[in-house]
């Protein structure tokens, strides 16, 4: 097993309210496997996605990654994880505006000491890039943008990727061949994909669809 979130609850400290936003909530994913987690507006998605990166801690319970339990890692260990085993795509790209597309694609894998080039340039060609490699983000359009974003947390190699409404803020046509590049791309690796999102039409895409509810996942 990948992934294995056993039993996670997590409360934040507000003061106003001690209803844990995530109460037992389970999942498992495999190697090379694809899920998507959809739920209400609030009801924990990001949360979770936050844990299983290790960008946040949880109340109780443990999370597994290839039978590794997260909560005895320190925030070194933790950010090691994310770049290596774990990549994340999330909403807001984070692209960093000073680097072009090409710098952008390297500049994770570079600081995990994965950097290879001959994938990168197979991944510009792979990405629809070509001829935008010395483009700076703000010079591309937001589908662009987000494939640059998606081609970063490939190009680390990862056996996890998460992503967060990766394309929620495209249209229609352009978010679906962004999600056929990223499907194609995870597959194509062996990388297994977690994927939050509130369109069930991308949920069907997935290999298994899990909703979150009350703080569990049914
Ligand atoms: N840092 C925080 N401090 C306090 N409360 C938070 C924090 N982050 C999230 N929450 C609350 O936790 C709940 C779950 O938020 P989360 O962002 O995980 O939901 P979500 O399912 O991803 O929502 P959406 O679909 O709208 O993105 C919400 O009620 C939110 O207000």
């Amino acid at each position: 097993m990948l992934l294995d979130v056993q039993n996670v609850t997590k409360t934040y400290p507000v003061a106003d309210s001690t209803r844990p936003v995530l109460d037992g909530a389970c999942l498992t994913l495999g190697a090379g496997e694809t899920l998507a987690l959809t739920g209400e507006s609030g009801s924990g998605k990001s949360t979770l996605l936050h844990l299983v990166s290790a960008l946040d801690g949880f109340d109780s319970g443990e999370i597994l990654l290839d039978g590794m339990a997260m909560s005895p890692l320190s925030d070194v260990q933790k950010a090691a994880l994310r770049r290596g085993p774990v990549a994340l795509v999330f909403q807001q790209l984070n692209l960093i505006p000073s680097l072009t597309v090409l710098q952008n694609l390297a500049f994770h894998a570079r600081l995990g000491g994965r950097e290879d080039p001959r994938q990168i340039a197979g991944l510009v060609d792979r990405l629809g890039l070509a001829g935008l490699e010395n483009r700076y983000p703000e010079q591309l359009s937001g589908g662009q943008q987000q494939r640059v974003a998606i081609g970063r947390a490939i190009a680390l190699r990862p056996r996890l990727l998460l992503a967060d409404e990766p394309t929620g803020n495209l249209d229609e046509t352009t978010s679906d061949a962004v999600l056929d590049l990223m499907l194609d791309l995870v597959r194509g690796a062996g990388t297994a994909l977690f994927l939050v999102t509130h369109s069930p039409r991308i949920a069907a895409r997935m290999d298994r669809h899990l909703v979150l509810k009350n703080g569990r996942i049914t």
